[in-house]
């Protein structure tokens, strides 16, 4: 991906005089705006929405903003390399696609749409487990790209065991576990309009495929969705996990195991303690624990605890080029984007997505080479400056 910024504003650039009449937007809140008018208000504050007052999702931007970057001059910025290396696999930027449920609230394409944007453009996509479309068939899509898989650690371990076992079959490289999310949060806008997807049947696409929530039925889910949409509401989520139950995990899975949803320095230690290969800082984008700390304010302690054992990744708040930038310098590995990409796929399906990547990807490497920075796997904490 060498200076793919150079190239993407080329491009714009010489559409000067022959105009796509198809044109996109290049500002990013253009994409939140055109979602916002495209969507009713159930799915569209379904993905916009957060927990409680939103104070969390509004603190997870407000953190970046309060970083600041001193840009280096001089510095022999010709050639920019975006490379990372995570589990022995080279990836072509820092950028990955956050694990996000139900995209087919949003558009046709859903998860299908938004996984084969990624393989276009090398960016591994981390399928949930709440996607409506089963993970199999996200993997057949992708053929050889690069791809996750995200557990929701349900309350039946049949369930779990199985979700690790066909995530593994169908080539998925890595097992995200989110731990941030047992149970829905209290959010205000969904209760408000009254939507929650799952009830309707919408991204739960990899229960009713999975042999061991169907053996747990009378009827299987195509002859009585609403027994099987009641059954996954009591399976779900499991408020009853503890640390120890880790080993669980590694019981049933051979891929790395990646914490994603932890935020107190003590946490990322058990974590290590409990051998797994990677944690993601996130609060879910603001979407769980109303009140909680932003995402990026939390990221320097836990790298100090971790101390170069296991890779950070981060997440919440990631907008523009200039926030990957932080957060890799600030000690994360690599970033996934959620909300934005989700703008992209509710505009314009596949095609929106790929460009919302683009544009991200592109602006990181201009604004890393206007900074004096000519390597992802180089930037650290040198270049920032805190503002109180
Ligand atoms: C509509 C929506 C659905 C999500 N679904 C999941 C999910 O299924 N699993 C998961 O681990 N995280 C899920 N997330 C959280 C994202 O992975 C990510 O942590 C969050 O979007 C980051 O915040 P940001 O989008 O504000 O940057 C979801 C987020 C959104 C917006
Ligand atoms: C019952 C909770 C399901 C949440 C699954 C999707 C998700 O993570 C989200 O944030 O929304």
């Amino acid at each position: 991906m060498e200076n793919i910024g150079n190239k993407i504003q080329f491009d714009i650039y010489s559409t000067m005089h022959s105009p796509d009449p198809e044109r996109l937007p290049v500002i990013l809140e253009d994409w939140e705006k055109l979602a916002r008018e495209k969507l009713a208000d159930g799915p569209y504050y379904y993905i916009a929405g957060g927990a409680g007052g939103e104070h969390t999702m509004r603190e997870n931007l407000k953190a970046f903003t309060d970083v600041k970057i001193v840009p280096r001059m001089l510095r022999d910025v010709d050639k920019r390399d975006l490379s990372i290396n995570l589990f022995g696999d080279i990836f072509p930027s820092p950028v990955l696609h956050a694990p996000i449920g139900v995209q087919s609230i949003i558009h046709k394409d859903g998860e299908i749409g938004s996984a084969l944007a990624c393989a276009e453009l090398g960016v591994p996509y981390i399928a949930s487990s709440a996607s409506t479309v089963p993970m199999e068939k996200i993997a057949e899509a992708m053929g050889d790209a690069p791809r996750w898989f995200q557990l929701y650690w349900s309350r039946d371990p049949d369930i779990t065991a199985s979700f690790l076992k066909r995530a593994e079959a169908s080539g998925y490289s890595a097992i995200v576990v989110t731990l941030d999310t047992p149970m829905m949060a209290w959010r205000e806008y969904d209760l408000k309009n009254v939507y929650l997807p799952f009830l309707a049947g919408e991204g739960v696409g990899n229960y009713f495929t999975d042999p061991a929530f169907q053996a747990k039925l009378e009827k299987n889910p195509q002859e009585d969705p609403q027994a099987a949409i009641m059954h996954w509401t009591k399976v779900f989520g499991n408020t009853s996990l503890s640390w120890k139950d880790i080993a669980f995990l590694r019981e049933h899975t051979n891929l790395p195991i990646i914490l994603k949803g932890i935020l107190h320095p003590d946490d990322a230690k058990l974590a290590m303690e409990q051998g797994v290969d990677g944690i993601i800082v996130s609060n879910h984008g603001g979407r769980q624990v109303d009140g909680a700390i932003g995402a990026l304010d939390a990221l320097p302690e836990i790298v100090d605890v971790v101390e170069g054992n296991i890779p950070v990744l981060m997440d919440s708040g990631i907008r523009r080029g200039s926030d990957i930038i932080k957060a890799i310098a600030l000690g994360a590995e690599g970033v996934l984007i959620g909300r934005p990409l989700m703008y992209g796929l509710a505009v314009a399906g596949q095609r929106g997505v790929k460009e919302v990547l683009q544009h991200m990807l592109a602006d990181l490497d201009i604004t890393m080479g206007l900074a004096g920075q000519s390597s992802v796997s180089r930037l650290d904490n040198s270049i920032l400056r805190k503002s109180e």
